[in-house]
């Protein structure tokens, strides 16, 4: 039987405090959201994450300070976004920045100049050393000259810095552009990113612009782009690759899924986060785009139609009755995994008071001080004054209708199905396969539940507290 979880206690282990900083870094992978005034930064997390309609951006006010958000998906995936305003200026007035600026400006500074100017009073070193990946937004719909020259000075300082952060660029707001123009914005963008790039460095050597490409060289510039609007799903599919790369148990969550789609006869499978509808992890192969938005779809069907004919579930302790009865230890407690939920948020929280960017006017949100509005899901969380901003939580279920009992399967025009299955209180699989494989469901259904006690496992030896030694997951 393979065990695709099985090399995971590489990873895992160790109770030496160091080990657990360790630990609680890799939890907690900080995005740092930055690019020009008003390119979209403030919009994509409020649609993302709090189910604010995009029509309702256009009356957001802009971000004057540096703000830390802090995120989880699926209770286990926590992660935090720093938003760098754009409108502190990047090149100060003697600087010639004009919109058309492709003169090389940023190779003409040194870097201490840059640092200061690309973080206006905040230390961009120190920003970009403590962050895993920058996500940049280019408003696709204006000169974009101003904002590749603005990344470039990032990149020049992060590869100086850091030389492990991944850029993400978003080139943003596609809606307005017919398909032959996005593929040529896309284009273009990339191509002056790179000139740019090779100009400053003297040679276009260190660029390795796909993420598929395994990074062979340190000093290679990990770099994607992605087109994206807030009028569809492509903001949350760009966000969800974001995530997935951040995850470390991101690898292990794929094998687990292909090894679903081979034993289950199932084309695609996605775990996705039911609040944000971001994807955690998919299996290995190519993400179909138009399946995606389907499969987001869905998620707002079940939750909606378990709301008018569903009965909240208040009982929150609840075991995972396996058809297996020879396992005994594969049974969960999920009252176990709130307890623990509960000490992450603790510390989590004593972590957040502690950041050394309070030091750096960062304006932490916190959960605490936070009211939440009841959304259709129920958990999103409102801002209550103009310095805080948005937050997600850790302990608050996706829904009060959403739970063991949470399933769904949709046969669609054309011979395909939907089949989505609850994992735990945040997280849905939904998996893509043709109607004839639905004969089997019982076998699906199955080898689902396996899949799920796998999960849960990988997830709490990723923990602190964890205990239990991982084992293979039963599917036939
Ligand atoms: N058409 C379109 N407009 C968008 C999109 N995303 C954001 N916008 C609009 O862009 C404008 C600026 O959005 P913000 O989110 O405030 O931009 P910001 O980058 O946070 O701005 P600052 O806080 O000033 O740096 C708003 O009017 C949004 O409605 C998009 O995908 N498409």
């Amino acid at each position: 039987m393979i065990d695709p979880t099985a090399t995971i206690n590489d990873s895992g282990g160790g109770n030496s405090h160091s080990s657990k900083r360790n630990f609680n870094c890799f939890i907690r992978p900080r995005i740092l959201l930055t690019g020009l005034r008003r390119s979209g930064k403030t919009s994509i997390q409020r649609v993302i994450f709090t189910k604010m309609s995009p029509s309702q951006t256009q009356f957001l006010e802009s971000t004057p300070h540096l703000t830390l958000n802090q995120f989880s998906c699926g209770s286990f995936i926590n992660f935090q976004v720093q938003e760098l305003p754009g409108q502190l200026q990047v090149f100060t007035s003697g600087h010639n920045s004009g919109s058309g600026g492709n003169s090389g400006l940023a190779s003409s500074y040194d870097d201490d100049t840059m640092t200061s100017m690309v973080g206006g009073g905040y230390d961009m070193e120190r920003l970009l050393k403590r962050c895993n990946a920058v996500v940049y937004i280019i408003d696709a719909q204006d000169d974009y000259s101003e904002s590749i020259v603005r990344l470039n000075v990032i990149i020049q300082i992060g590869r100086r810095v850091n030389p492990r952060i991944r850029y993400e660029v978003f080139i943003h707001k596609v809606d307005q552009l017919s398909d032959e123009a996005k593929t040529e914005t896309q284009r273009d963008i990339h191509n002056q990113v790179r000139d740019r790039f090779a100009d400053t460095v003297g040679g276009g050597d260190m660029w390795s612009s796909t993420s598929n490409t395994p990074n062979t060289n340190p000093q290679d510039i990990l770099i994607n782009f992605h087109l994206t609007s807030i009028y569809d799903h492509s903001i949350f599919e760009a966000f969800s690759k974001v995530i997935q790369k951040l995850i470390p148990q991101f690898g292990h969550l794929e094998r687990l899924l292909n090894y679903l789609l081979l034993t289950s006869n199932i084309d695609q499978a996605f775990l996705f986060d039911v609040q944000t509808k971001i994807s955690i992890a998919t299996d290995s192969s190519p993400t179909d785009m138009q399946m995606y938005e389907l499969c987001c779809d869905m998620i707002d069907l079940l939750i909606n139609m378990s709301e008018i004919y569903g009965k909240p579930n208040d009982d929150n302790v609840r075991t995972i009755n396996d058809d297996d009865d020879d396992d005994d230890d594969e049974y969960i407690n999920e009252r176990e995994n709130l307890n623990n939920d509960d000490n992450e948020q603790h510390e989590w929280n004593i972590d957040t008071q502690n950041d050394p960017y309070d030091e750096n006017n960062v304006q932490v949100n916190d959960l605490r001080n936070n009211s939440y509005i009841h959304s259709p899901l129920g958990t999103t969380p409102v801002i209550n004054n103009q310095h805080s901003s948005l937050i997600e939580t850790t302990n608050e279920p996706a829904s009060a209708v959403f739970d063991s009992m949470s399933s769904s399967v949709i046969k669609l025009t054309g011979g395909r199905a939907l089949y989505l299955k609850e994992i735990n209180r945040h997280l849905a699989l939904i998996c893509i396969l043709r109607e004839e494989a639905l004969t089997k469901q019982a076998l699906i259904d199955y080898n689902v539940r396996q899949l799920k006690k796998s999960i849960m496992k990988l997830f709490r030896l990723n923990h602190p507290t964890s205990r239990p030694p991982v084992s293979s997951p039963n599917i036939v």
